[in-house]
């Protein structure tokens, strides 16, 4: 065809050529005026836009297209079949071929209408089959409005799309312009870009040389919703395989760990006679174990609890009440109730999350070494001893001395331990000293189960003699079977005599080797550093009897010596490892903290890659700060060191993780019945040496079969904080005969949970220990601490006798309770208080911070310095 002149056009098309230049414009064809020339294409697009219709029946025409495009050809699928039955693929090609349906006069519209309306839907179907083939239908035509047109084109066409798209249509369609052929398949599947502009596409379109024949009749907007459209179908698919992928990769997951826990049963299913003899023994102490935990949440029904146990809800209904608790059977009980209850049926309650926590903790079990993997390792050392004798000195004079030696001007950095080189006899040895004062290595650190220490070096003084930290001391350490070496020291010094402290220290079981004993004992002096070298070789030569080993190749674990919250550094601790190799990067739980190490520093300051057993380093990267004592674990990635330290954190919030089991007087019957406890252990403190040997006496015959009353420690006045650590890693009672805990020592053993009990009567003593080991301790009477006050000064008042001036320190002072006066620590008043005044009026109590005046009953003897505790005398039945 040839080039076609707008208005030629517009009169063809019974319009004016004013109304076709508009009708060009909405379809993006530029022209400028009516002689402008279109093209064939653009003649097509044309007519395809503008729809036929009977003129002179315009108004019953358009009525019927409204039903049309409503009733008939809407996209439901119901429909699709009715419609696919009415139109026969022949027809169709008889349509497609069939010449353009001449113009309707407006005379034939009565005959016309009624044909219409007898082939209604017939009709409508040739209509877009015309329409789909971009024949022009009639030259007597009515404009339709753009947006009227694009709705019915959608409502018509997209029933057909799939089925145009479809094989069987292909096929017939023999005389398709090879101008229009379609684009294969592979090339209209283009993957559009995710956010197309009209502008994108345009070019897109325009691109493509040969368009999708259906596209070329759409404006934009309609081919960039369908693109989208088959964008978005293209992408659901995706995300559908994805999912489709992952689950599969779930359920391979699940597949893998299911063959690992057969295969980890299968192992377990070994019959018990093919097992090794130490196997067999952990089997039965697993399947022991596991028989007797029950696993329960915080808060437990006794319903669901009796389920549990395996017991009638309503038998623990009745134990129940026998603890004073009254609880219906669909009532919740905690977890302490519960666990006294399981303890009744033989079980032990765990916590839910404990249990969790204890099977990721047993990924931290150390596995045991072969005896080819390890190799010799530092000895850990620790200086003890009384206050002045020389312990600080000795340590920088070692210290100092041997840094400098290896590296000149170095300044020794305080890490909390230090690590010294000495030539010896035997060739140049590693020795770690720890600087953390000497009981605290043993008590601090064993409360929490952490031995560090391999050697004691007991520093006394010669000028001095053996004094009570020494004793203690010496205590501390054959408590925790540590071997000593003593140091007598200051021996420079003009009064000293060390055989004067040889003799005393043959009193508390300390022997010279040059006596006939197996203790070495070395005189020294820190201040000039003599037999300081022999003192070295002496530990070195211990440590090489010790033959100290362990395995450097594998995942480090050891103690926390020391930790703190650096401003710019954030958690600093010091990490002793004990085994194995630490490395930067490492994964770690310290505590109740985890974290990766991302710097080391040794001793000395100097930065370090890995640290091997015995060394301590200072670790930056832990995102708390660990106590210390705690134990450190390398684990294998940072996801699973943040668990563990999650869990332990959940735990002690919960303060579900209870202090280690102490041993008490009120449950050492209970506890001796559990075989928990073979040993009473005692701290004993006293006012006088000639108290302590009776008691200590007395004590020690009370020992039966089952168990042995063993004085750990014994020293002259009052309870101090080193004497409940002392008790707490030993699992000790204290036991004070008219002395006094100060007030670190009450903290700490409220703290440590330790039970310290205090007599006036040694026959008080014997009996309650007696009674407590039958089990008969009578119900028994607790002393309520209230609060204390300071003596500061002291009145005579005529007719009532001394009045103290007291600064009440902490707690209460009340008028009706009982007063113990204690001086330096020994009890020397114990009774009622007789007066209680502020300025000059009687009041029922009075608070720390406040200033007072007491009188004791019938006592006039107070002293500035004095101190009244206040406490009251509470009844308590047995095991509540
Ligand atoms: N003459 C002499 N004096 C010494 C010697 N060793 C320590 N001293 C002195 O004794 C005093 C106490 O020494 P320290 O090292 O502080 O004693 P310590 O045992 O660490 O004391 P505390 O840390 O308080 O327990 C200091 O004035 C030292 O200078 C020694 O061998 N000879």
């Amino acid at each position: 065809m040839a080039k076609v002149r707008v208005h030629q056009l517009a009169k063809e098309l019974g319009m004016s050529s004013k109304e076709l230049i508009e009708k060009l414009k909405e379809l993006e064809i530029p022209v400028k005026s009516p002689s402008s020339s279109l093209d064939e294409k653009q003649v097509m697009l044309v007519k395809e836009f503008l729809e036929p219709v009977e003129v002179p029946a315009r108004e019953v025409v358009e009525e019927k297209k409204e039903e049309e495009t409503v009733v008939a050809p809407q996209p439901e699928k119901e429909e699709r079949p009715e419609q696919k039955e009415q139109v026969e693929p022949k027809e169709e090609v008889a349509q497609a071929v069939a010449p353009p349906v001449p113009a309707v006069k407006a005379e034939e519209v009565e005959s016309e209408k009624e044909k219409k309306e007898e082939e209604t839907k017939e009709e409508a179907r040739k209509e877009e089959r015309k329409e789909d083939r971009g024949r022009r239908r009639t030259s007597d035509v009515r404009i339709l409005s753009p947006e009227e047109l694009a709705r019915r084109r959608r409502r018509r066409r997209r029933p057909f799309r799939k089925e145009e798209r479809g094989e069987e249509k292909k096929e017939a369609r023999p005389r398709r312009r090879e101008k229009f052929k379609k684009p294969d398949r592979e090339e209209r599947r283009k993957p559009v870009p995710e956010k197309v502009t009209r502008e994108q596409l345009e070019k897109l379109v325009a691109s493509t040389k040969e368009p999708r024949e259906k596209e070329k009749h759409k404006t934009a907007e309609e081919i960039l919703a369908e693109r989208k459209r088959e964008q978005k179908e293209l992408e659901d698919q995706k995300k559908f395989e994805e999912l489709m992928r992952r689950i599969e990769e779930k359920n391979r997951a699940k597949r893998k760990k299911r063959k690992k826990k057969k295969k980890e049963e299968q192992i377990a299913e070994v019959p018990f006679e093919e097992l090794s003899e130490e196997e067999q023994l952990q089997r039965l102490i697993e399947e022991e174990e596991r028989a007797k935990t029950v696993v329960i949440p915080e808060v437990i029904s006794v319903r669901e609890f009796a389920e549990k146990l395996g017991v009638e809800p309503t038998q623990l209904l009745q134990d129940l009440i026998a603890l004073g608790k009254f609880v219906a059977i669909n009532q919740p009980i905690d977890f302490e109730t519960a666990a006294k209850l399981a303890e009744k049926y033989g079980k032990v309650a765990k916590l839910e999350g404990e249990e969790e926590l204890e099977s990721l903790e047993k990924e931290l079990e150390e596995t045991p070494d072969r005896e080819e993997d390890l190799k010799p390792r530092p000895p850990i050392i620790t200086v003890m001893g009384h206050v002045d004798h020389g312990k600080t000195t000795l340590l920088d004079y070692i210290r100092n001395t041997r840094v400098a030696e290896k590296e000149a001007g170095g300044i020794t950095q305080h890490i909390g331990a230090s690590v010294v080189e000495v030539d010896t006899s035997e060739g140049r040895k590693t020795l770690v000293f720890l600087d953390t004062p000497g009981h605290e290595a043993f008590t601090a650190m064993r409360a929490r189960g952490a031995q560090v220490t391999d050697i004691a070096v007991l520093v006394v003084a010669a000028d001095d003699g053996v004094m009570p930290q020494t004793i203690e001391a010496i205590n501390h350490a054959k408590a925790a079977g540590v071997p000593i070496i003593v140091a007598i020291n200051k021996i420079d010094k003009p009064g000293a005599n060390p055989e004067r402290v040889k003799q005393e220290l043959t009193q508390h079981g300390l022997i010279p080797e040059d006596w006939g004993g197996d203790t070495i004992m070395v005189p020294v002096s820190a201040r000039t550093g003599e037999g300081v070298d022999e003192l070295l070789e002496m530990i070195a030569l211990q440590a090489e009897l010790m033959e100290l080993k362990a395995n450097p190749d594998k995942p480090a674990r050891g103690v926390v010596l020391e930790a703190k919250l650096d401003k710019k550094r954030g958690p600093v601790a010091t990490l002793l490892v004990q085994t194995g190799t630490l490395k930067v990067g490492d994964a770690i739980v310290a505590g109740l903290y985890a974290g990766k190490v991302r710097a080391m520093f040794d001793d000395k300051g100097n930065s370090v890659k890995e640290a091997g057993p015995s060394m301590p380093v200072e670790v930056l990267g832990l995102d708390g700060v660990p106590l210390a004592g705690d134990k450190f674990y390398v684990v294998k990635d940072e996801k699973t060191a943040r668990k563990i330290a999650e869990k332990r954190q959940e735990l002690a919030r919960e303060s579900a993780l209870e202090k280690e089991k102490r041993v008490s007087l009120e449950e050492l019957f209970s506890q001796m019945q559990a075989g928990e406890v073979k040993e009473l252990n005692v701290v004993l403190k006293a006012d006088a040496q000639g108290s302590i040997e009776a008691i200590r006496k007395s004590l020690e015959e009370l020992s039966t079969d089952e168990v042995k009353v063993r004085i750990i420690h014994a020293g002259v006045g009052p309870i101090t904080e080193n004497d409940v650590m002392l008790a707490a890693a030993s699992n000790a009672i204290v036991i004070g005969f008219n002395v006094r805990p100060d007030s670190s020592a009450r903290k700490a053993a409220e703290q440590e949970k330790i039970d310290v009990r205090t007599y006036r009567v040694i026959y008080d003593i014997i009996d309650e220990v007696k009674k407590a080991m039958q089990g008969l301790l009578a119900p028994e009477e607790k002393e309520v601490y209230l609060g204390s006050a300071e003596v500061r000064a002291t009145f005579k008042v005529p007719k009532v006798g001394t009045v103290a001036g007291c600064y009440v320190k902490d707690g209460v002072i009340r008028r009706n309770a009982m007063a113990r006066l204690v001086r330096d620590g020994v009890v020397v008043y114990d009774g009622k208080i007789a007066s209680l005044k502020r300025f000059k009026d009687d009041v029922r109590e009075v608070q720390a911070g406040y200033e007072c005046g007491v009188g004791l009953e019938n006592f006039n003897d107070i002293k500035v310095g004095d101190v009244i505790e206040c406490y009251t005398i509470e009844k308590v039945e047995r095991g509540a």
